[in-house]
């Protein structure tokens, strides 16, 4: 293990010293692909014990989404947990009082939200140091992470926590790249795109396919990719989650630096201090709007629909049949088709088939086979 660490660092001292130009783009292409590949041994599972790396915390999972707190030690994860939540974890003055995943889970809209408290990272947490690996697969787990900052740390915190999520493959408020690769068996490297692309040129991605031993493959950008796009996209397995910047303890600081804050994006101010505490109410209303969940109401026929027990869908997994699919294993079998009251259609109701796309708050009953 300590040879892959060191191999990373070499690296990544290499990179340093490297300019960055035109002549040595694909060399640093190379290079970030040796970085990733390297990355990915370090996060598999060994047999020779290693103490399962990779393995985030045994929390159940449970409710519609799943939040998790990270953040350097005593930037205030468990007070906030317990805050947002009304569950008990540990807080104290002292780095490391949580030592392991604590979960809090509330209803929010009608949807149950699972947080869970994690223990503080260090610097490094992604190559092996702390709890920091575990932590990290757990943050994988979830549908939004909140990255805890403390207002009176520096900012230059919140690059150094986004690393740590970056090295493990997780990608934050990105959408995945927007390109296709496919390998072939033969007729070498095809590069096309249509755009003007500013960072990859055909030697580059030659020098990435190369290091993946790929000889044969036809690329396609589609916007302008950078080479750790193009890596992302050969490695697979990345995460892209939505991510909200808590910065915390704002009791702490002047209105002046409060307002040169609020210029950071993606980012919710918070206090638990009690003159302060409708932060924690526009904390949720930010992971509410991060989160996207489409609420579902179900009308059974001739009766009012029950706004009470949402059905709760993915912004990503939202139409009629994934509808069905939660409702019961067979439901689709007998499906006939939809009648849909809301915002997804322009008639009330809608007659509508398994493929429409639902949309938050709408109002749906299924027609059954008879
Ligand atoms: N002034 C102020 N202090 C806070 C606030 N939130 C938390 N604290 C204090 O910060 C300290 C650390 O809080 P914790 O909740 O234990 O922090 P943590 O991030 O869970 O720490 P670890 O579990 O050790 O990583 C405690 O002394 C809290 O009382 C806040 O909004 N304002
Ligand atoms: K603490
Ligand atoms: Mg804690």
């Amino acid at each position: 293990m300590s040879t892959v660490m060191q191999k990373i660092k070499d690296i990544e001292d290499e990179m340093a010293r490297t300019q960055k130009n035109k002549a040595t783009a694909h060399h640093l292409g190379l290079l970030k692909a040796k970085l990733a590949k390297l990355r990915r041994e370090l996060l598999e599972p060994t047999t020779k014990g290693g103490g399962g790396a990779g393995e985030g915390f045994d929390v159940t999972k449970s409710g519609d989404a799943r939040v998790g707190l990270v953040g350097f030690p005593s930037v205030g994860k468990s007070t906030l947990l317990n805050k947002l939540t009304g569950t008990f974890s540990e807080v104290a003055s002292y780095e490391f009082t949580t030592l392991t995943c604590i979960p809090g889970v509330i209803t929010y809209r009608g949807a149950k939200i699972q947080l869970l408290d994690l223990p503080g990272i260090i610097e490094g947490a992604k190559d092996g140091k702390g709890r920091g690996r575990q932590v990290i697969s757990t943050a994988r787990t979830c549908n939004c992470i909140l990255i805890v900052l403390d207002a009176i740390k520096p900012i230059t915190h919140k690059r150094l926590i986004e690393k740590e999520l970056e090295g493990f493959g997780i990608r934050l408020n990105k959408e995945p790249p927007n390109l296709t690769f496919r390998k072939k068996d033969k007729g070498g490297i095809n590069f096309t795109s249509t755009v003007t692309n500013t960072h990859l040129d055909l030697d580059t991605v030659k020098a990435i396919c190369s290091e993946y031993r790929i000889h044969n493959a036809d690329i396609t950008l589609r916007y302008d990719a950078t080479a750790d796009d193009l890596i992302d996209v050969i490695e697979g397995s990345r995460i892209y989650m939505p991510c909200i910047y808590a910065v915390n303890k704002i009791d702490q600081i002047t209105l002046e630096e409060l307002e040169i804050l609020d210029k950071l994006p993606h980012y919710c101010p918070v206090s638990v201090m009690l003159i302060w505490n409708g932060t924690l109410m526009a904390c949720w209303n930010k992971i509410w709007e991060y989160l996207n969940l489409t609420r579902i109401y179900t009308k059974p026929k001739g009766m009012n629909p029950d706004y009470e027990d949402p059905v709760i869908l993915s912004s990503k997994r939202r139409k009629v049949e994934d509808f069905c699919n939660r409702i019961h294993k067979d439901m689709l079998k007998q499906f006939k088709y939809a009648l849909v009251w809301g915002s997804s259609v322009k008639h009330k109701p809608q007659r509508v088939g398994k493929e429409h796309e639902l949309e938050d708050e709408d109002v749906v009953q299924i027609i059954k086979k008879v």
